[in-house]
């Protein structure tokens, strides 16, 4: 069986993985011939790098030279030269991406058709840090390789399941009516996580689940039964946690203020919102954990403290939405790695009944609370990548998901 390529595209970088399918039934089925990322893109210049399925780098380059400029469209083209031209190359079948936002329409993996690309990109001013990128490759692909299906898979898909309760703003009937509704993002990842939670919990994998995907982009979500109920993320990738560069849950009147009386436009408001504030604004220094972590600025301890305990203030909110909680799962970037910040929002949790022991924190083990907790605390990776793989061989096989 043909091989299946997974992109997942952000604004300067694109991420990529090449699966092979073997028996394509189950996530673990599913065989890495090579993962990589370009990053840098937009220039004269980017970096390339490829890993196989064992980890082994295979490319890590600059590529430059003669002026060329290096888009998202001349990333393509080499991957697909490259990976073609590999002798056990056995030809890509299905290119699976990953889209932000499906809106109403989108609420499963879809086979990409021209109308329904126009649909999604339309979609594109609820989530601008990421829709426009997502699709672009579609476009590039169709040209380059116009025989091989394309499949969209929504970060917004695994959120459909959620009631109406936990869907509705309080504004008028008719805003409902007209998609202005809490869609939730970071599905695969946790369609992924949902998946894998039987094989760490065995029978307790039925239960009332909080999973904490805390990455550049950041959100909670509350599972019952592996079933999504509720999200910290709304309309736009925007509410819930602070993260990287975006603000979060804030009031809106401080829109209506920064508008009214700071005369600031709706660009500008946008790119304070989701480019300047989070991590990086509350710091000053930057935003990623790791720098803010390793500084000894007040600032930066400010920054970090101030995520946690967004974190688990409304991780206390999910599992009031649960009516209580069984089990806590960090995954993404800094939840997978950040053990100081695993270690802070849990201790925020304590009342709830999370108790972790340090020593398995600090080395990241894969269940980090304590024998006798009340409530289950794991570190699971999320894999984005696979679980998209595994959705576009099922959807141009007709099959469900
Ligand atoms: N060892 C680490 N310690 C603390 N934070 C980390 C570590 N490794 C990665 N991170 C954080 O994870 C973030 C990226 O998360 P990731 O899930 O890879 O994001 P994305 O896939 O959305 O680009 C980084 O910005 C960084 O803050
Ligand atoms: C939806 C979202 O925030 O994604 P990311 O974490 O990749 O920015
Ligand atoms: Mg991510």
């Amino acid at each position: 069986m043909d091989d299946i390529l997974v992109i997942n595209s952000g604004s300067s970088s694109l991420k990529f993985a090449l699966f092979g399918r073997g028996a394509a039934v189950s996530l673990g089925d599913f065989k890495v011939r090579y993962q990589g990322h370009f990053s840098g893109l937009g220039g004269h210049q980017a970096h390339l790098v490829v890993r196989d399925g064992a980890g082994q780098t295979l490319r890590d380059e600059l590529l430059a030279g003669d002026g060329k400029h290096w888009g998202h469209p001349e990333a393509l083209e080499e991957l697909l030269e490259w990976m073609e031209a590999r002798p056990e190359s056995g030809g890509i079948g299905a290119i699976g991406h990953r889209v932000v936002h499906g809106g109403r329409d989108y609420r499963a993996p879809v086979l990409l058709q021209p109308a329904i690309l126009e649909a999604l990109e339309a979609l594109i001013p609820l989530a601008p840090l990421h829709q426009p990128h997502g699709l672009a490759p579609v476009r590039t692909l169709a040209q380059l390789r116009p025989d091989v299906p394309q499949v969209a898979c929504f970060d917004t898909a695994y959120h459909a399941t959620h009631k109406a309760v936990a869907q509705t703003f309080a504004l008028p009937r008719q805003l409902t009516e007209a998609g202005l509704i809490r869609y939730g993002f970071h599905g695969l990842s946790y369609d992924y996580i949902s998946r894998c939670l039987p094989d760490h919990l065995g029978t307790k994998a039925t239960g009332r689940v909080v999973a904490a995907h805390l990455g550049n982009g950041a959100s909670l979500c509350a599972m019952q039964d592996g079933v999504s109920v509720a999200s910290t993320m709304g309309f736009t990738a925007l509410d819930g946690l602070p993260m990287g560069t975006r603000c979060g849950t804030i009031d809106p009147g401080v829109v209506l203020h920064l508008m009214t009386q700071d005369g600031m436009t709706s660009d500008q408001i946008s790119d304070l919102l989701y480019k300047q504030s989070g991590l990086l604004g509350v710091s000053g220094i930057s935003a990623d954990m790791r720098d803010l972590l390793d500084s000894t600025d007040p600032a930066a301890a400010e920054a970090v403290a101030l995520f946690c305990y967004r974190t688990f203030r409304e991780i206390a909110s999910l599992a009031a939405a649960l009516g209580g909680l069984d089990h806590l799962v960090f995954t993404a970037g800094i939840g997978e790695h950040a053990a100081p910040v695993r270690s802070m929002v849990c201790q925020g949790c304590e009342w709830l009944g999370v108790h972790i022991d340090e020593v398995r924190n600090a080395r990241g083990e894969v269940r980090i609370s304590t024998d006798d907790s009340p409530v289950g605390v794991w570190v699971i990776p999320t894999d984005e990548e696979r679980m998209i793989a595994w959705h576009t061989a099922r959807c141009v096989a007709g099959l469900g998901t």
